[in-house]
């Protein structure tokens, strides 16, 4: 038994050929979701402890480099699981762990749960290993017919990592001979006790054609939805017209910034910033650089949304209200939404302009100036 905290090493063998799953290389050199299937399953066990690799001798460059950036250590496999499992754990014996978890390189769907599920059961257990009970009937069959019925009760189907406390599973291999199918069988021939924890369905192995699509299904990523919302400011000045969401709309003031002062579209721009986490336009476009003196707002828009792009996102939408007793809006939202639509480089229905006054409370209703509050989704591309 090992408590919280014990020293963890990783085997995952990968020394098999997969000529199950076909292809022009063995299965955990084949891409899914766009990396190699050895990849993932390294990229989710590297969290836990350092990981001894056991290849193929003829894979050693190609496994180099997908283990590249990763704690991982190449060790030579043998002819049979077992036997690579064997020679993992005599690599791991050097400095030998408190325990270990033994993985199928060729199950890259494993997720953070169950591999914590089967060290959380390793604090009270000799061994540890997820599996899933039998759901559907079982039959035997030869020829193409179905031959008798065998009870499901009791039947699990056993998925890895599997775990053990380190010194007991290898002395367990070390007297096995061999042919086992799994390290649990290795395990219980040496009288060790092993518990079962819960198994996912998503944890397959694979191991014919047809698996590396469902793999490549469990692993793309998921859609990302971003949500960020932008305020601004201007006071009035003098002057003859405002620009507002790149509008430029006749009144009686201007509004005073070191830019355009379009309040409108400093607020989106903010909005799309903060949906990435990037800050403000002020990091961006510091007021004290005087090249941003008088901008038109439209480059900071413009950089925002190329910015959401570089890491993946198109813009959902943008929604923008301005809060102003005058000048008037409605006549000019259209215009305003288009203008925004056009920077932005999306179709018109994803941009909403709207406006409403304060009911002549507060700065915005003394008309000392225009508020705009923005709000931006973006979406994984
Ligand atoms: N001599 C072997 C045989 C298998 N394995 C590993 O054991 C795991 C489970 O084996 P399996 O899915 O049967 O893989 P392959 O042996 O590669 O497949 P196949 O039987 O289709 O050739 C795999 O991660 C595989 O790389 C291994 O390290 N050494
Ligand atoms: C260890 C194992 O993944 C448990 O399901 C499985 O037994 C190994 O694969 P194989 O196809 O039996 O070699």
């Amino acid at each position: 038994m090992t408590g919280r905290g014990a020293t963890t090493g990783i085997v995952i063998v990968a020394a098999g050929r997969g000529t199950r799953a076909g292809g022009p290389l063995p299965k955990q050199w084949q891409a899914v979701a766009g990396a190699p299937v050895a990849r993932w399953t390294l990229q989710a066990l590297a969290p836990h402890g350092r990981i001894i690799l056991v290849i193929h001798p003829e894979d050693e460059a190609r496994a180099a480099c997908v283990a590249e950036g990763l704690l991982v250590t190449l060790v030579p496999g043998a002819g049979s699981r077992a036997g690579s499992v064997l020679a993992g754990l005599e690599a791991l014996a050097q400095d030998p762990p408190e325990r270990v978890l033994i993985h199928d390189v060729a199950r890259p769907c494993v997720s953070p749960a169950v591999i914590g599920a089967v060290l959380a059961a390793l604090e009270t257990h000799d061994g540890a290993a997820p599996a899933l009970p039998v759901t559907d009937a079982l039959w035997t069959g030869a020829g193409g017919r179905v031959t008798g019925t065998q009870s499901r009760e009791g039947l699990f189907r056993a998925q890895t990592p599997q775990g053990f406390r380190f010194d007991a599973i290898l002395q367990a291999h070390r007297t096995h001979d061999g042919t086992a199918a799994d390290d649990v069988e290795v395990a219980r021939a040496a009288g060790l006790e092993v518990a079962i924890v819960p198994g996912e369905e998503s944890n397959i192995k694979i191991t014919a054609p047809g698996d590396f699509a469902r793999a490549a299904k469990l692993l793309e990523p998921r859609m990302d939805v971003r949500l960020g919302n932008g305020y601004d400011v201007h006071a009035f000045t003098t002057g003859d017209h405002v620009v507002l969401c790149g509008v430029r709309v006749p009144h009686d003031r201007a509004l005073k910034g070191h830019s355009d002062a379009d309040v409108g579209m400093h607020a989106a721009t903010d909005a799309i910033y903060g949906a990435l986490a990037e800050g403000d336009i002020g990091r961006h476009f510091p007021p004290s650089d005087p090249q941003w003196k008088g901008a038109a707002s439209e480059i900071f828009l413009r950089h925002a949304v190329e910015l959401a792009r570089s890491k993946g996102f198109d813009l959902g939408n943008v929604d923008v209200t301005l809060v102003c007793e005058r000048p008037k809006i409605g006549p000019h939202a259209a215009a305003m939404q288009q203008e925004i639509a056009r920077i932005l480089g999306v179709e018109i229905g994803r941009v909403s302009v709207k406006a409403t006054t304060s009911e002549r409370l507060g700065f915005t209703g003394r008309e000392e100036g225009i508020a705009a509050l923005a709000t931006a989704t973006l979406v994984t591309a």
